[in-house]
């Protein structure tokens, strides 16, 4: 058990953080290396800088964690990953290939708030439309897709809601469809931006436990999470940001007292119980 606890100027909070179940941990140091290497990079929006001069590798077999506060740059640090927001530095690559090259490699979950959730699908069409890439639009969908579907779907404990609107669902409910929507697109690279925001703690925990199986078969996770409190123990790594990077290795490296002061500029104290 690690104690941690924090203590916010405007909302006084004490977090206890529990050390996720041992089982729950399959994934180890021995089968983990550096997949993603991200050098110098540099974000600007139009003059201002979002991000300067980011270093830091993200490896397989881990679940890693993007922190920071409001505006620190999170999302667009994956967004520059994956090519989605123009950089005006550095590199990103995987397996020491340019991981714009490799876009297939990976599954993207966009924050819910960038879903058009009026859009009329129903909760199988969303999930199927994670096997396009591999079967493309025109090809009607094999036998094989649909059972990878409805695999998916079971995984995450949608099976028995796979035909109702997906606007209908709750925002939990909507996260698991995205995430069975993420895994039938067997990827190796799985990003997903604050995929705990406003969600159910049934969810949040089949969504961890689903992040460690895939981090326990070397897959790579990276995770926009802004939320410092008690989920913190489910990440193996963390990256920690304020427009630039701060720190990044383990979690029990990077949650130091002078690591999360420099991160939120103070407003966050420390205290190891
Ligand atoms: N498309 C954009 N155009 C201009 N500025 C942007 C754009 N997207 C983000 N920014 C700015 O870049 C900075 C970083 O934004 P970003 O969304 O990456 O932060 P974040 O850490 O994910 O924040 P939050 O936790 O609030 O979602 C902020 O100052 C934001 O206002």
């Amino acid at each position: 058990m690690q104690n941690i606890s924090f203590y916010e100027k405007f909302s006084p909070l004490r977090i206890q953080v529990e050390e996720t179940p041992t089982q729950a941990r399959k994934s180890t140091d021995m089968n983990s290396t550096a997949a993603i290497n991200i050098s110098h990079l540099g974000v600007h929006y139009r003059t201002q800088k979002a991000l300067g001069d980011v270093n830091c590798i993200i490896k397989s077999g881990k679940v890693t964690g993007i922190f920071g506060p409001n505006g620190a740059g999170k999302s667009t640090l994956m967004k520059a990953i994956l090519g989605l927001v123009p950089i005006s530095s550095g590199q990103v690559l995987y397996k020491n290939q340019p991981l714009m090259q490799q876009l297939d490699q990976v599954a993207y979950v966009p924050q819910r708030s960038q879903i058009d959730w009026n859009y009329p699908a129903t909760v199988w069409d969303v999930v199927m439309m994670g096997r396009v890439r591999k079967t493309g639009w025109l090809r009607s969908f094999s036998t094989v897709s649909r059972q990878v579907v409805k695999e998916a779907l079971e995984r995450v404990g949608m099976k028995e809601l796979q035909n109702r609107p997906i606007g209908e669902l709750s925002g939990g409910q909507q996260q698991r469809v995205f995430l069975a929507r993420a895994l039938t697109q067997q990827a190796e690279i799985f990003c997903f931006d604050e995929p705990f925001l406003g969600i159910d703690q049934k969810t949040q925990t089949i969504i961890f436990e689903i992040f460690h199986e895939l981090a326990a078969e070397n897959k790579t996770l990276l995770v926009v999470n802004h939320d410092l409190g008690q989920s913190t123990a489910h990440f193996d790594d963390l990256i920690l940001l304020n427009c630039e990077l701060i720190a990044t290795g383990s979690r029990q490296e990077v949650l130091t007292e002078e690591n999360l002061h420099r991160a939120y500029n103070g407003k966050v104290m420390y205290f190891a119980a």
